[in-house]
């Protein structure tokens, strides 16, 4: 094989007068610039590939190009850009480790109407083309198309949503973010919310300082300026939970108004739905509570900057929800979330919408509910074992 670490794959984009054809082709490293040669048809890029000298212009130019003349509409396009992937994909050795290289035409005045008006699919194709390499990616000619082609997600939340094992997989990516003082009830009501989502078989995800701070985040503080870097970098993340169709449940301090208005900005540039969740609790229960032993600690000075001791907590204007963690239980607080998220569509309303979980046990927020209807029910006995039948029978 005649690739190496030292040859590129050029993925070229010409136009032909009234179409397009794609030219796939490898140059030497040393000449990125080298013009595409085309074949004509399979046979001959075939030929071309196993004899690759064929190409070689004696420039250190090795250019295998197909002419695919996708001719016509654009939208025929993705037929002929498969086998072409394919054939390279079937042409290369594992080993064969080259530098991506996305390069254009001169002729095409600007890729960016080009990418615009490309499909999905095709995009995808071109990824898997230059994917399949496990390749370091090196600019060609224009950055941007190279970037475009990285950062457009190459599978769209529709084509995830056919393979998903969910139907409220991939179009209910959202992020549902907590705030409130410490020991305001975030975690709690995250966590059990998080359990609820799991059980109707729905994505979700938490985020809190455990696993921010102790990794991404480790190198940041509680300053001002450190937990602006802090909620960034978790707004960020929590994006690309959204984006991949999780419901992401972020519980942060988040004590300052504008770094949760800069969260929000993430989510919505990027048509995420974005929820602030405002977990109210007065400072001086949240004080009693002390679940780490820090308000202590804070009073007597051993931790400075402490939110609600001395560091201010901004309390959210115009959040999407408020609950109150006084009189009330976590699963009573995480059932206002739920109605929340059902109001706004993310969780299906009616049980029969759910993709159920096979499961007969009755979840703990559904017992009283289910126990009252029970009473009104036909009896049967029926012993653990019978139980464990019938889950089976169901399943
Ligand atoms: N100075 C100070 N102020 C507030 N909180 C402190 C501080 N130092 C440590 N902790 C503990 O860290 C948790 C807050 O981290 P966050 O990442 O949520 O903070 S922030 O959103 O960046 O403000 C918070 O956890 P939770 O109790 O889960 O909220 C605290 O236990
Ligand atoms: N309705 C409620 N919602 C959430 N937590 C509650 C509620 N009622 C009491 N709590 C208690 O309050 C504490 C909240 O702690 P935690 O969830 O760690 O708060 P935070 O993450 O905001 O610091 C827990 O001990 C929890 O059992």
């Amino acid at each position: 094989m005649y690739l190496n670490g030292d040859t590129a794959f050029l993925v070229w984009m010409v136009p032909d007068p009234g179409s397009l054809a794609l030219v796939l082709g490898m140059v030497g490293r040393s000449d990125a610039n080298g013009n595409g040669r085309c074949c004509s048809d399979k046979a001959e890029l075939e030929q071309g590939v196993d004899g690759c000298s064929i190409f070689d212009d004696g420039a250190d130019k090795r250019v295998i190009g197909v002419d695919e003349g996708l001719g016509g509409a654009y939208t025929n396009a993705v037929e002929k850009v498969q086998p072409v992937a394919s054939l390279l994909e079937s042409l290369l050795d594992v080993e064969d480790q080259g530098t991506v290289l996305i390069g254009h035409h001169s002729q095409i005045p600007n890729f960016g109407t080009l990418w615009d008006w490309m499909t999905v699919e095709m995009k995808c194709l071109l990824a898997e083309v230059t994917a399949a390499f496990d390749v370091a990616g090196r600019c060609h000619q224009d950055a941007v198309v190279f970037e475009r082609l990285y950062l457009t997600p190459q599978v769209s939340n529709g084509r995830r949503l056919q393979v998903s094992p969910s139907r409220w997989w991939s179009d209910r990516g959202c992020t549902v973010w907590f705030t409130g003082l410490s020991g305001a009830g975030k975690t709690s009501i995250a966590f059990e919310l998080e359990a609820y989502l799991i059980q109707h078989g729905i994505p979700a995800y938490g985020l809190d300082g455990d696993n921010m701070r102790t990794g991404l985040n480790k190198d940041l503080g509680f300053s001002k300026q450190d937990r602006e870097e802090n909620i960034r970098r978790v707004a960020e993340v929590a994006k690309l939970f959204a984006d991949a169709g999780q419901i992401c449940l972020c519980s942060f301090v988040s004590p300052f108004a504008e770094d949760r208005e800069l969260a929000r900005r993430i989510h919505r540039d990027n048509d995420l739905p974005f929820f602030e969740v405002f977990v109210d609790c007065p400072l001086l229960i949240c004080e009693q509570r002390d679940t780490k032993g820090l308000y202590q600690k804070a009073r007597q000075g051993t931790i400075k900057g402490f939110t609600g001791i001395d560091q201010p907590y901004e309390k959210p204007e115009h959040p999407d929800l408020v609950v109150k963690t006084i009189d009330s239980t976590i699963e009573e607080s995480m059932l206002h979330v739920v109605e929340m998220l059902q109001e706004n569509g993310i969780v299906p309303l009616v049980e029969d919408d759910y993709d159920k979980v096979l499961e007969l046990f009755v979840p703990k927020n559904r017992l009283a509910a289910a126990n009252e209807e029970a009473a009104t029910l036909p009896k049967l006995n029926m012993n653990f074992l019978d139980l464990q039948w019938l889950q089976k029978k169901k399943q």
